[in-house]
């Protein structure tokens, strides 16, 4: 595995150069394919034990991302390495052993269970799959798990429609925990719940990481839930990553236009993220089938100028630990002293 001799952080997966195009084809009579990139050219890494924070609107891309980490779609292109090895190299076997390293915890808590099977059944599935227990230590097991998401073992017995949208959504934890993973992709998973509900899952999951030493990377549209669990944040913008920081620095002192925009959408009533005056977003997000020329953000962007209408900016690191891709960043020379 490699260790980041600086900071002593073990790098756990890495994302290189990763795209998904799908084709869409219109039309009846006269059919024509045009090429979406949901997710293009995306280089990240994500570190041991951290949350790295996706956040972005809808249609950025986000959930396209998960996927292609939690193998559920191919990519197109680019690299996926789990702990220093390609999975895409793997043989199916390897490939099956390593995949329960890495789960996924789902946006809906309604759909994502079988609502014919007994909670015990939905937890003890992949247990069962992957041959780790069976009779009384299956049972044992699956009582853990349910008593770790907060959940009494008499709801073992039950069905999910029996249960409300939280603790659904404990089910649904208590199902990606049961392979003891080293990371978990979460997406979206608090965006289904009502506000009250949601702070109580962040924090189960907050306990839970503590607990099994768990990687997560938290997906989601809106910044606060992501500013609360998120170590790090990756701001995504029509398939491009627009900026990736420690969360302090990207709250504080955002780099990106389109961060700031974010930022400025949040309620004033969250105190943390109430801050100095920042430029709303404006207009529309354009057809991802069409995106702008040059910088994509640069038809939303209140700080425009010539060259961004024509030449696409670079994701590039500026100070420590900070990566933005803009071409006139916000607060630049302040960023690249302090970090
Ligand atoms: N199977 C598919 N076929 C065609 N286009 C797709 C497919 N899946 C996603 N897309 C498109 O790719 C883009 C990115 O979608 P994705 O779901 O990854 O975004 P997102 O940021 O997760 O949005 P949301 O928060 O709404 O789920 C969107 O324009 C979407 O319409």
């Amino acid at each position: 595995m490699i260790v980041e001799t600086k900071e002593q952080r073990k790098v756990l997966l890495k994302v290189h150069e990763l795209s998904k195009h799908f084709e869409i084809t219109k039309g009846f009579i006269k059919r024509k394919t045009q090429i979406l990139k949901a997710v293009d050219q995306v280089s990240l890494t994500v570190y041991e034990g951290e949350t790295l924070g996706i956040v972005g609107e809808s249609g950025c891309g986000k959930s396209t991302l998960g996927n292609m980490i939690m193998h559920l779609i191919e990519p197109s292109s680019g690299k996926i390495l789990f702990e220093d090895t390609d999975l895409s190299e793997m043989s199916r076997e390897t490939l099956r052993k390593k995949r329960k390293d890495i789960q996924m915890i789902f946006q809906d808590p309604f759909s994502s269970l079988n609502p014919r099977l007994k909670i015990f059944d939905i937890i003890a599935e992949p247990l069962r799959t992957h041959g780790i227990a069976k009779g009384d230590k299956l049972e044992e097991e699956v009582h853990k798990l349910l008593e770790a998401v907060g959940l009494s073992a008499d709801f073992a017995e039950r069905f999910p429609h029996q249960f409300s949208g939280g603790q659904r959504q404990r089910v649904g934890i208590g199902r990606a925990l049961s392979l003891k993973p080293k990371l978990i992709v979460c997406d979206e998973p608090v965006s289904a719940l009502d506000v009250s509900i949601q702070s109580q899952i962040l924090n189960l999951l907050s306990v839970l990481q503590k607990r099994y030493k768990l990687t997560y990377i938290f997906i989601a549209h809106g910044l606060p839930a992501v500013a609360y669990i998120s170590d790090r944040i990756a701001v995504m913008y029509l398939g491009k990553i627009m900026e990736i920081s420690k969360k302090e620095d990207l709250l504080n002192r955002p780099l990106h236009p389109y961060t700031e925009g974010l930022l400025a959408s949040v309620p004033v009533s969250d105190p943390e993220l109430r801050g100095k005056e920042k430029k709303a977003l404006e207009g529309e997000t354009p057809n991802p089938l069409n995106p702008p020329s040059g910088c994509r953000f640069h038809t939303r962007c209140s700080y425009v100028q010539d060259r961004c209408r024509v030449e696409e900016p670079q994701l590039r690191q500026i100070g420590l630990d900070r990566s933005v891709s803009c071409h006139y960043p916000l607060g630049e020379i302040e960023a690249s002293l302090y970090g």
